[in-house]
């Protein structure tokens, strides 16, 4: 039997998409052999801890481990509950010794295997680390947006090595934007226009609060099914839509920041994360706007129309907010979770390319990620 290619990686944040992605590298397990490659998890942190394979050159997490890593997230307990069990096979790092670690791993493996750094987390916090790692060779892999959307300086970091970053996760799930974005981009074709709805908590939300369920209810239903960030108010106040768009705006060569675009928020600034708690917001703010965006989204029914929190990028110029649109537009006969995004070029000037699907959810993101692995490894032998 021919050997197989060994892709080493680390992911960071093991939340609901961090821990799909590990189900999914044990049960893609023959089907990754049949391809001839093999990824091997050395280290996996979340916001306290990191757990590290004892020797990052030659060992891994089994399979095992790897369930138990799920578990005891799924429980809520801390990654370092693992040293009882699997002390022999890994080390834990907490808090200060945690980012010395990961630089050191980086520092071990990057050029010589183009280490994977696979960031699914929902913190602002990993940027710095990415970056260095990037100095240090290692490839790139991200659901997470904040990185992508922090200071210019940081993105154009990130991008300098186009072949050792991906990032489809962070627009559209696992649907292929990014890529097809490339593809257009990079055969000369100039992309004028790009105009989508690209929230699935929003849609979804949009969608059921017009079926005449109310918004508290359906936005805790929203976080259930995993479609909203770790925060929902990072949905509802349009902030992730906006990532995405700056993600978008940059990739077509625009040299903007956040606070470039302006954003609607649906809830008021005394609902916000500084004043709420997320339990608190849920609970008590959210019901008091019930009234008020089921009263929004029956006027526009009235019209024949329906309310989309739209992304529009054109020229210079980059925007998102709620729009009424009619009910059998492209964007308007968006059900669910499921996202849209038209791209118009010179080559698609009349039609626009439509990339339509579902937009969020742990295992179609889970799944856009582990594609992206796969994708990158082609560089090293
Ligand atoms: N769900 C979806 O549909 C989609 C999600 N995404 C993106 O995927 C990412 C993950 O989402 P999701 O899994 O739902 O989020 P969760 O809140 O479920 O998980 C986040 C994880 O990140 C960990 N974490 C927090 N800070 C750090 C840090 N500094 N370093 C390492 N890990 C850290 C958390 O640790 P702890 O366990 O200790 O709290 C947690 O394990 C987000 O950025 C989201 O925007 C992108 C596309 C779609
Ligand atoms: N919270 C996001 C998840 C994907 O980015 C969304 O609802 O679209």
């Amino acid at each position: 039997m021919a050997t197989l290619k060994k892709i080493p990686l680390v992911l960071m944040g093991c939340g609901g998409v961090g821990r799909q992605l590990l189900q999914n590298i044990v049960s893609c397990r023959s089907l990754h052999a049949n391809l001839g490659v093999h990824l091997r998890v050395v280290g996996v942190s979340d916001s306290k801890s990191l757990v590290v394979a004892s020797d990052v050159f030659t060992k891994e997490f089994n399979d095992n481990l790897l369930s138990e890593i799920c578990r005891l997230k799924a429980d809520h307990s801390s990654l370092s509950m693992l040293i009882s069990g699997f002390g022999g096979e890994c080390q834990v790092f907490l808090d200060s010794d945690l980012r010395g670690k990961l630089l050191e791993i980086a520092s071990l493996l990057g050029i010589s295997t183009g280490l994977a750094f696979v960031d699914c987390s929902a913190s602002s916090e990993t940027v710095e680390i990415l970056t260095q790692a990037v100095d240090l060779g290692c490839c790139i892999v991200l659901a997470n947006k904040k990185p992508l959307t922090s200071t210019m300086e940081d993105y154009d970091k990130l991008v300098s090595r186009p072949r050792r970053i991906r990032y489809e996760s962070t627009v559209g799930a696992g649907l292929p934007v990014i890529a097809s974005l490339n593809r257009i981009l990079s055969s000369g074709d100039p992309v004028h226009r790009i105009v989508g709805s690209l929230s699935g908590t929003l849609g979804y939300v949009m969608s059921e609060v017009e079926d005449g369920k109310p918004l508290s209810q359906v936005v805790k239903a929203a976080k259930s099914l995993g479609y909203t960030e770790p925060d929902p108010r990072d949905d509802l106040s349009g902030m992730d839509v906006a990532r995405k768009a700056l993600i978008l705006a940059r990739l077509l060569g625009m040299r903007i920041n956040i606070d470039s675009i302006k954003i609607e928020s649906l809830y008021p600034e005394e609902m916000g994360p500084n004043i709420m708690s997320v339990e608190d917001f849920l609970s008590t703010g959210l019901p008091l706007l019930d009234n008020d965006i089921g009263e929004r989204v029956r006027k526009a029914s009235l019209n024949g129309n329906v309310l989309r929190y739209v992304c529009v990028i054109e020229g210079s110029r980059c925007t998102v907010g709620i729009q009424e649109l009619p009910k059998n537009s492209p964007l308007g006969r968006l059900r669910g979770s499921d996202n849209v995004l038209e791209i118009y070029s010179r080559c698609y000037s009349e039609q626009p390319l439509v990339i339509q699907g579902a937009g969020a959810g742990n295992d179609t993101t889970a799944a856009g990620v582990l594609a992206d692995i796969l994708d990158i490894q082609d560089l090293f032998p």
